[in-house]
């Protein structure tokens, strides 16, 4: 339900309709999870260039090559799709969405800035990818930890009702309010970092801990094991709201203990887009219902093993039961 979701959301700013209905929308969700696992794949060529051969003969290629050919078919699809609808009334009908910004700058002369139509799909791609399965994972890890730890969902349920009362539609001013939400989303980045590593390239030669590091090295950002390094946090692996309550650290990229969304010029540009959509994801969850594990199952038993990729999810699917509904 959470891909879906995030999958309908980013959809309607993206393209303006929600694809999850239609078959080729399916099938792109189902791209969009090979693409992952694919880009999660240690690709050896790229450690040790004269073994490059062993990723086409062991089909690692070939899979690179279909997704991306996929891709590129739905991706021209919605861009004509776009193009024959893109009248100035269809636009005031509709809200103005991103890829109808796009087509806009595209289809504009008078303007200095040019685009063409792979840079086009390359940006609502990487928007996709980078915007999707990250969302997902925070949300499904997020109420992990809610039904593991009882005592902190029904501290977040108590503020979340104490501030919105029987009010049903939640809007900004109110998630400014909810100090102890945003704790628990800043501690489900720390502790399940879902995009765990990330690459830069050495611009110089240079030492790091008595580590030589020649330029033009690639160098991984481990920000998974910097948010749990015991170094920088005290009980690293409990998973602690609390310690966020008085403090000033933020996921901004300012302060390097915490860097689920990278940092400097790479850094994420979707992180206010992605954290409005989790906060009011679980702030609907909580306020409007309570939530149990199914059959019984103890918060303890709840197991939290993870799968690995270039977006940790849950290994096993999240089993969660509505068990009773206020609105
Ligand atoms: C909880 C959700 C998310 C997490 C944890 C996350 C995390 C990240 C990280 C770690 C990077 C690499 C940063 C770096 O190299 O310094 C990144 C890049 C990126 N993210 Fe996100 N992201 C999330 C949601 C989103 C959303 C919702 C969007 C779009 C609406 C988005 C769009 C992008 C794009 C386009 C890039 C590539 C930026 C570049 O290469 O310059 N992300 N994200």
């Amino acid at each position: 339900m959470f891909v879906s979701l995030t999958n309908d959301v980013i959809c309607r700013s993206a393209f303006g309709r929600k694809y999850s209905e239609r078959e080729d929308g399916k099938k792109f969700l189902m791209l969009l999870v090979e693409l992952s696992q694919l880009t999660g794949n240690l690709s050896i060529g790229e450690f040790i260039p004269c073994l490059s051969w062993i990723n086409r003969v062991n089909g690692f290629h070939a899979r690179v090559d279909k997704a991306a050919n996929e891709v590129d078919c739905f991706l021209d699809q919605v861009m004509q799709e776009h193009q024959i609808n893109a009248g100035p009334a269809v636009i005031g009908e509709r809200r103005e969405n991103f890829m109808g910004i796009l087509l806009k700058i595209y289809n504009d002369n008078t303007t200095s800035v040019s685009i063409d139509a792979e840079n086009i799909k390359a940006i609502i791609l990487v928007i996709f990818a980078g915007g999707t399965d990250t969302t997902t994972a925070t949300l499904v890890w997020a109420m992990t930890e809610l039904l593991w730890h009882p005592i902190v969902m029904n501290k977040l349920q108590n503020e979340i009702r104490e501030i919105l009362r029987d009010k049903h539609d939640i809007n900004d001013k109110d998630l400014e309010n909810m100090h102890y939400l945003k704790a628990v989303v800043k501690e489900t980045l720390r502790y399940h970092t879902t995009a765990p590593l990330y690459p830069r390239e050495a611009r110089e030669d240079t030492k790091v801990m008595g580590y030589e590091v020649a330029s033009g090295t690639m160098v991984l950002i481990n920000a998974w094991a910097i948010g749990r390094d015991p170094a920088y946090w005290d009980e690293p692996e409990k998973f602690k709201p609390e310690r966020f309550l008085n403090s000033s650290i933020d996921f901004m990229g300012l302060d390097f203990q915490l860097l689920p969304f990278g940092a400097g010029r790479r850094r994420c540009p979707g992180i206010k887009f992605a954290i409005a959509q989790v906060e009011l994801v679980l702030a609907n969850l909580l306020q409007k219902f309570e939530w149990e594990l199914p059959q019984g199952i103890k918060p303890q038993d709840l197991d939290t093993i993870e799968l690995h990729g270039s977006t940790i999810h849950r290994k096993n699917p999240l089993f969660a039961v509505a068990t009773h509904c206020y609105f």
